[in-house]
């Protein structure tokens, strides 16, 4: 089943046109990688199929759904199958880590128990902490346990990983190919770690100059004569 179908996208910021036809599928249990430098578009990507930025032309179909057009209710329903991360924000300042997930826990009606995304995202020694007062990994770390208590079809992370020490990446990636393996759930990802494309991603997207690439599998890439996936990015960008 087909999740994302995007073709022909392009966006702009005044005179900056970061993407310039984007074209991009994504079936149902895939996790793909998105990569390229330092202002590619990659986020901006991202926010579009997050559904919270406007593009200029080409369409965005998300579940079947073209973005073009669609109903305010409809949004809302397709949202709902929809989990993101964003980057480390000071939202929820507030609140202590416990009560932002029983929070997300209610608005969800997740099944989830509050102590079991306790334990597998290790978050006892601060459970009981303001969200305000941790570290940017560790605030990384809460945002991904909140993301994961809705059982989303399709969860969108923003360099989830970043800021986090191996430990803790490791962990992340063992819940997220559990979840894209038990659950069928497709991730569609940024992140700047090669490593992180080469042992755990489907597909790779890079965007370059506006333009995008697909790679089916990382071992397309592999086969081309790079040694490593960080070999061949550094060599195409
Ligand atoms: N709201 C905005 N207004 C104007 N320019 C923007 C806006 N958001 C992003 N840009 C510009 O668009 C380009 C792409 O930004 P984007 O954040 O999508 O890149 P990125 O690939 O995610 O970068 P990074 O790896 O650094 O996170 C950059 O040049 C950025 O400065």
């Amino acid at each position: 089943m087909k999740i994302i179908d995007v073709k022909g996208l392009e966006k702009s910021y005044g005179n900056l046109q970061v993407l310039k036809g984007l074209d991009f599928e994504t079936n149902a249990g895939e996790i793909i990688g998105v990569i390229g430098m330092n202002g590619a578009g990659k986020s901006t990507f991202l926010e579009i199929l997050m559904t919270i930025k406007d593009y200029d032309r080409g369409d965005v179909t998300i579940f079947g759904h073209n973005l073009k057009g669609i109903s305010m209710d409809q949004l809302i329903s397709l949202r709902k199958d929809i989990s993101v991360v964003l980057q480390p924000t000071q939202f929820y300042k507030s609140l202590k880590v416990e009560e932002l997930l029983r929070l997300f826990k209610a608005y969800y009606q997740s099944d989830i128990e509050i102590g079991q995304i306790i334990d597998d995202f290790q978050l006892e020694q601060h459970r009981k902490s303001f969200f305000e007062k941790l570290s940017g990994g560790w605030k990384q770390k809460v945002s991904l346990a909140i993301a994961f208590l809705s059982e989303p079809k399709l969860i969108i992370l923003d360099e989830p990983t970043t800021g986090l020490d191996p430990h803790m990446r490791n962990v992340l990636w063992s819940y997220i190919v559990d979840y894209n393996q038990k659950k069928g759930g497709t991730v569609i990802l940024t992140t700047h770690y090669m490593d992180e494309i080469e042992l755990y991603c489907d597909k790779v997207m890079l965007i370059d100059n506006g333009v995008n690439k697909i790679f089916e599998k990382t071992e397309d890439i592999l086969s081309l004569g790079y040694r490593s996936i960080n070999d061949f990015y550094l060599s195409k960008v």
